[in-house]
């Protein structure tokens, strides 16, 4: 379904990723994993549009999507969440989930003053639908409430709940459960469960190991810029560069 080649991205001439290809499979949960700074952030950004990469390519249902624009990556069916979250504070939750929905608007300024009883009823369904993904992330009650408000656990699944509304072919998720405490990574672990038993795509950016282990059908290992191992999340776990990328990072800061 996505299929990244030979993607390269530098800043100021210092690789961030260099020469990265693999394949994301349609309805599979593919994680991203590696030390901090290994790029995977950088190649999340490269898939959606939000950076250019310095060289290679990458394809979405065989299109190349490489000097797409953030917005028509996600009018492809391409969702996201951000590893610092990125909500729009002032607004209330749920108008921050509808925004996951405006490629689906289509009205124009016309259509929008005139408030045609057509249009007010796609409102509806509009609004209908984002309670609904507030609902999946136990949320609902908060619909009014400005987004600037919420807790941290909070705000993290406004942005799962705004991803996914869209029901989007492919969702990638930067660090979902990253400073949520045990029982809120119980909950988000049990909403990418259900997503994908629901056959939805997912690239998964995530350092916790355990929902790694778990959830990934196949395992990516990113280090320095490189990807060093492609495998099950069990052939990932045995493989020795991995154990190194990791074990050395950790002598190295011990
Ligand atoms: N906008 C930028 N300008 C300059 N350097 C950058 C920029 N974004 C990332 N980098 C550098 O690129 C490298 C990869 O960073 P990236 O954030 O992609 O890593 P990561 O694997 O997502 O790390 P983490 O797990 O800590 O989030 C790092 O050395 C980082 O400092």
């Amino acid at each position: 379904m996505l299929k990244l080649e030979n993607v390269s991205k530098n800043f100021g001439g210092l690789p961030a990723l260099s020469d990265v290809s693999f394949e994301v499979p349609q309805g599979l949960v593919t994680a991203l994993i590696g030390p901090n700074g290994a790029g995977k952030s950088t190649l999340i950004n490269c898939t959606t549009g939000v950076l250019q990469p310095s060289k290679g390519t990458v394809s979405f249902q065989q299109k190349k999507i490489t000097a797409l624009p953030a917005h028509q990556v996600a009018r492809l069916g391409i969702a996201r969440t951000f590893q610092n979250l990125k909500l729009f504070p002032r607004l209330t939750v749920l108008d921050n989930v509808l925004t996951g929905l405006t490629c689906e608007g289509g009205s124009s300024m016309l259509m929008a003053m005139l408030r045609l009883p057509y249009l007010r009823h796609r409102e509806r369904q509009l609004k209908l639908r984002a309670m609904e993904a507030l609902d999946r992330f136990s949320l609902s009650d908060k619909a009014d409430w400005p987004a600037g408000i919420l807790a941290y656990g909070d705000k993290k699944r406004v942005e799962l709940a705004r991803a996914t509304v869209s029901q989007p072919d492919l969702l990638l998720l930067d660090e979902p459960v990253a400073g949520l405490n045990a029982e809120e990574t119980a909950e988000v672990g049990e909403q990418l469960r259900l997503l994908r038993s629901a056959g939805h795509t997912m690239l998964l950016v995530e350092h916790d190991m355990d929902l790694v282990m778990e959830i990934a059908d196949q395992v990516v290992v990113l280090d320095s810029g490189k990807c060093i191992a492609t495998g099950t999340p069990e052939e990932v776990r045995r493989n020795p560069l991995v154990l190194e990328a990791y074990l050395g990072r950790m002598e190295a800061t011990a």
